[in-house]
C-alpha cells in the first residue's frame, strides 16, 4: 500500500515551523528525532499518568448467551449490565460475533495507514467541522495538552438509510487509488459494529426493565463515528497522555483494543485500568445514553496512557443520537 509521494510538506519536525503545520506534530516523527517530547504534549502534574493503577472489576457479558433467550443466561447478562452501568458504565462483551479475520485485517490496514508518509495520510486530512478524516495530535484544535496519538475517523450512516457506503466512499474520494481494500475493510468493520451496537441496545433495554426492542428501534437508523486510535511509542510516557480525560458525549461506545493496554477509567476517585481481553470488546455508556436513562446509568471519565516500549492501537465505535450534522 505504501505509495511513493512527492512530499508536499516537510517530513521532519522543525522547531522553527509554526504550530499550525500538522506535520510538525506527527508523533511518530517526533519519536525518532528527540528524547524529549515538545512542551505542547506535556500534561499538568495533576493529570499526568501514575504507576499505581489497579484493574477495574468489570463484568464479562456473554452476548451469545443473552441472545439465545435462555432465561438464566438472559437474567445473568441483564443483572451484570445493570450493576456495572449504574456504577461506572463500563462492561466487557464476549461472543460478540465480530469476524476474527475482519479484526486482523482492520489492524493490518491500520498499521499500513499510520506508517505511511505524512503526505499520504494528509490526503485524508480532517478539516474544521468535519467528523471524518486524519488528525495528527490535533495541533490545529488545541495549543496545549495535545494527545500523543494520530487518529483516522469516519462518519458511518447505515446503508439502508443513506443508500451509500459512507466509509468506503470517504476513503475513495479522499485517498483514491491504492486504498480500495482499506475502504472496504473499514466499511465492513463499521457495519459489523453497527449491528453489534443494536444487539447491545437490546441488552441495555432489558437491563432497564423496558421492552427489548425499545432502544434498538430508537437507534436503528442512527449515524455513528468509527475512530482509529494510533498511539506511537513515547519516550516520556510519564509526561504525556494518548487520549486525555473525557466522557464520551455520544450514546454508546464499543472499543476494540490491541493487547498493549492503556485504557483507564476514573472510578471511586482513582484511575483504574481495563486490561485487554483478546476475546472481548469494551462497551461504555456515553453522556447521551446517561441522559436517556435520567442518570441511572453512568457515563464515566476515561483516558488512554501511552508507553515507551510499544505503540498501541484501538478502534472506537461511537453510536450517536441521530444525525451527525458536521
Ligand atoms: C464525538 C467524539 C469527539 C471525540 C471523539 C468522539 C467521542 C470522544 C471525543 C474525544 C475523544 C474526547 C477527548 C478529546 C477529543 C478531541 C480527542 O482526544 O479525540 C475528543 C474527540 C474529538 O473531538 O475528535
Ligand atoms: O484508546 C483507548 O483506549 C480509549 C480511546 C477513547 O477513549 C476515545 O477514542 O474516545
Amino acid at each position: 500500500m505504501a505509495m511513493e509521494c512527492i512530499a508536499t510538506r516537510p517530513q521532519r519536525f522543525n522547531e522553527n515551523k509554526t504550530e499550525e503545520d500538522p506535520s510538525n506534530f506527527d508523533a511518530n516523527l517526533l519519536n525518532q528525532q528527540s528524547n524529549h517530547i515538545p512542551q505542547q504534549f506535556v500534561w499538568p502534574d495533576h493529570e499526568k499518568p501514575t504507576d499505581d493503577v489497579q484493574p477495574l472489576q468489570v463484568p464479562l457479558i456473554d452476548l451469545a448467551g443473552f441472545l439465545s433467550g435462555d432465561s438464566v443466561l438472559v437474567s445473568e447478562a441483564t443483572r451484570l449490565v445493570s450493576e456495572a452501568s449504574k456504577k461506572h458504565g463500563f462492561f466487557l462483551v464476549t461472543n460478540h460475533g465480530i469476524d476474527e479475520t475482519l479484526l486482523s485485517r482492520a489492524y493490518l490496514f491500520m498499521d499500513s495507514f499510520f506508517k505511511a508518509p505524512a503526505c499520504e495520510k494528509q490526503k485524508a486530512q480532517r478539516t474544521w467541522g468535519e467528523s471524518s478524516g486524519y488528525a495528527s495530535s490535533f495541533v490545529g484544535r488545541f495549543s496545549s495538552k495535545l494527545p500523543w496519538k494520530e487518529t483516522l475517523s469516519f462518519k458511518f450512516s447505515p446503508v439502508e438509510k443513506c443508500h451509500s457506503q459512507t466509509v468506503k466512499d470517504f476513503v475513495s474520494e479522499k485517498m483514491g487509488y491504492g486504498y480500495e481494500e482499506l475502504g472496504k475493510v473499514y466499511q465492513e468493520y463499521a457495519e459489523a459494529m453497527n449491528i453489534l451496537s443494536l444487539k447491545i441496545m437490546e441488552l441495555l433495554g432489558m437491563s432497564l426493565g423496558i421492552v427489548r426492542r425499545h432502544f434498538r428501534e430508537f437507534f436503528e437508523d442512527n449515524d455513528s463515528i468509527l475512530r482509529l486510535n494510533y498511539y506511537p511509542q513515547c519516550k516520556q510516557p510519564d509526561l504525556a497522555l494518548g487520549t486525555g480525560p473525557h466522557c464520551d458525549p455520544t450514546s454508546l461506545t464499543i472499543l476494540h483494543q490491541d493487547q498493549v493496554g492503556g485504557l483507564q477509567v476514573f472510578v471511586d476517585n482513582r484511575w483504574q485500568s481495563i486490561p485487554p481481553n483478546p476475546k472481548a470488546v469494551v462497551v461504555n455508556i456515553g453522556d447521551t445514553f446517561m441522559a436517556l436513562t435520567n442518570g441511572r446509568y453512568k457515563s464515566c471519565l476515561h483516558r488512554a496512557v501511552v508507553n515507551s516500549e510499544s505503540e498501541r492501537k484501538s478502534f472506537a465505535f461511537f453510536l450517536c443520537l441521530k444525525e451527525i450534522k458536521c
